[in-house]
């Protein structure tokens, strides 16, 4: 796992790299801006474009000062510098930087407070204003320059972290950040990169390392995880010798309603390929056709209009119930008997999770290490509205520990939220996968993990990972834009196997 640092954290990091590797401060700035220009060299090869490269005076402002000898070293030759001097205070990395740039030939301006600021077009900006040691959201001076830079037609480039964003902690939706079609950041994502809200401030990331002590990152014991592919590879378990079906665990699905029957089909046909030694559908009547035709493979328990199905709890390993399946009044009492009747974890979704939204009273019957798989609006209905993510996250934390069960917070990195307060993120998935039926996959998934006696918090670790990376194994290499949820089911084997070779 790759453990994500508030900004406060990654200040900690800085320091004790320098004083323990040692290296000087103003060294390991140069690494990091020798890191920033290696990619960007090789991304950004036209050396006649105009580059300007915006400083801030603090460090982030240092490393743009160091990075812009760095490209006329490379031999840029349409390079200008523009210092936002809008504050007297400046860190001695930035002055000697600074000073080694005034012994070479690039143009250099000095902005000031009431200035007229300088025209911009065409070419790439460089946004080396503020980075992480940003403190309140912009106002004055800044704010006016990053407005402009927002207005103009050119290539954004930020380094670390785009002006006036927060590493961490709420994001404002009507702050002024620096819209940055690229973001070359230092050592890690940041911890709000991963969150919705900087889909507009970001449209690109790419994460260099610049050698801090990682030893000592581990030991802050951050509760905010990056799933990694080697995590998975070290928790998913091979199939052995004289092994059979009931090895691997049987899983019920309860799911679908006449006019939703693909929700349970789907559910239950990834519940199958992802290795549940049986899968049991319990759908309605009038499905079982579908059912038999869509996936001989998985048993059927036929659920008859108002009448509770007659099943034997006992006898499954795990239950999943939601997909499709409708909150009439049916519905609400089949859920209900399920959690009066079983106690192991199972995997709430969809119309259950909103069942339990409307009737409370139902979370003191949720097994412990249960699963819930929200998106962001059942999460909402779950736990009432929320103005940012890093709040959904607080909540989130509270209400897992709480209730002692995980929340699977669906969006783009996924994010496993578990009753001891830790964060996975997932790093797989792609948006070739947004649509209808993916969220019924990835309930399956996990359903046939927890079947196969994996632990509650593995079983989402490991579903979420390998539900994006078999998107991500269809989309990308073959450039799809959109991979079906029928699709992906049939390439969960192959993804899981590729991650146990
Ligand atoms: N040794 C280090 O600490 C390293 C730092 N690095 C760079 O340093 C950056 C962090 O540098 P700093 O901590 O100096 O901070 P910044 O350069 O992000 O900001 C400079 C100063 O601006 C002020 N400020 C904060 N919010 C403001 C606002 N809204 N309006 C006006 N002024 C504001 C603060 O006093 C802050 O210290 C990182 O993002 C990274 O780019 C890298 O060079 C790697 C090594
Ligand atoms: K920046």
């Amino acid at each position: 796992m790759l453990p994500l640092l508030l900004a406060s954290q990654i200040r900690e990091a800085d320091a004790h790299t320098v004083a323990h590797e040692p290296i000087a401060s103003i060294d390991l700035m140069e690494r990091a801006s020798k890191a920033f220009v290696g990619w960007f060299v090789n991304h950004f090869p036209d050396k006649n474009k105009n580059i300007a490269i915006y400083c801030g005076t603090g460090n982030n402002g240092g490393d743009g000062v160091a990075i812009a000898r760095m490209l006329y070293d490379h031999g840029y030759e349409a390079l200008s510098v523009k210092i936002a001097r809008f504050s007297s205070r400046s860190t001695d990395e930035f002055d000697k930087n600074l000073a080694r740039l005034k012994r070479l030939d690039v143009p250099l301006t000095e902005m000031e407070n009431g200035d007229d600021l300088p025209e911009e077009s065409n070419g790439i900006v460089i946004d080396a204003l503020l980075g992480t040691g940003l403190n309140k959201p912009l106002e004055g001076e800044y704010e006016k320059l990053v407005k402009y830079l927002n207005s103009v037609k050119c290539t954004m480039v930020a380094v670390d972290i785009p002006t006036g964003f927060f590493a961490d902690g709420e994001i404002d939706p009507d702050a002024t950040i620096l819209k940055a079609d690229l973001v070359i950041t230092f050592q890690q994502p940041k911890i709000n990169f991963l969150l919705p809200e900087s889909g507009p401030y970001i449209g690109c990331l790419e994460v260099v390392h610049i050698g801090l002590d990682e030893k000592f990152i581990r030991s802050l014991n951050s509760p905010y995880q990056l799933v990694e592919e080697k995590d998975i590879r070290a928790k998913l378990k091979h199939r052995k010798r004289f092994t059979n079906k009931g090895t691997y665990g049987h899983a019920l699905i309860i799911a679908g309603q006449p006019e939703t029957m693909g929700a349970a089909l789907l559910s239950s046909s990834a519940c199958a390929y992802a290795g549940a030694g049986l899968t049991t559908a319990c759908i309605p009547e009038n499905g079982l056709i579908a059912l038999n035709n869509h996936q001989p493979e998985v048993m059927a328990i036929v659920r008859k209009e108002k009448e509770l199905p007659d099943v034997d709890w006992p006898k499954f390993s795990t239950i999943a119930i939601g997909p499709g399946l409708g909150k009439d009044a049916a519905s609400l009492k089949l859920f209900t008997r399920v959690l009066a009747s079983f106690d192991r974890p199972v995997v709430i979704d969809a119309d259950a999770i909103n069942m339990l939204a409307s009737n409370p009273d139902l979370w003191k019957h949720v097994p412990k290490g249960s699963i819930l798989t929200p998106h962001v609006k059942e999460f909402d209905r779950l736990f009432g509205e929320h103005k940012s993510w890093w709040q959904r996250l607080q909540t989130g934390k509270q209400q897992a520990k709480n209730y002692d069960v995980y929340i699977v917070l669906k969006n783009d990195y996924t994010i496993t939220i578990t009753p001891v307060e830790k964060f996975y993120f997932n790093s797989t998935s792609n948006a070739a996968m947004a649509s209808g039926g993916m969220g019924d996959v990835l309930t399956g998934i996990i359903a046939a993990l927890l079947a196969q006696k994996y632990s509650s918090e593995d079983a989402c670790i490991i579903g979420n990972y390998i539900h994006g990376k078999a998107g991500d194994e269809l989309a990308l290499p073959n450039r799809m834009y959109a991979v079906l949820p029928g699709r992906l089911i049939t390439q969960l084997p192959v993804t899981m196997v590729k991650l146990m070779a």
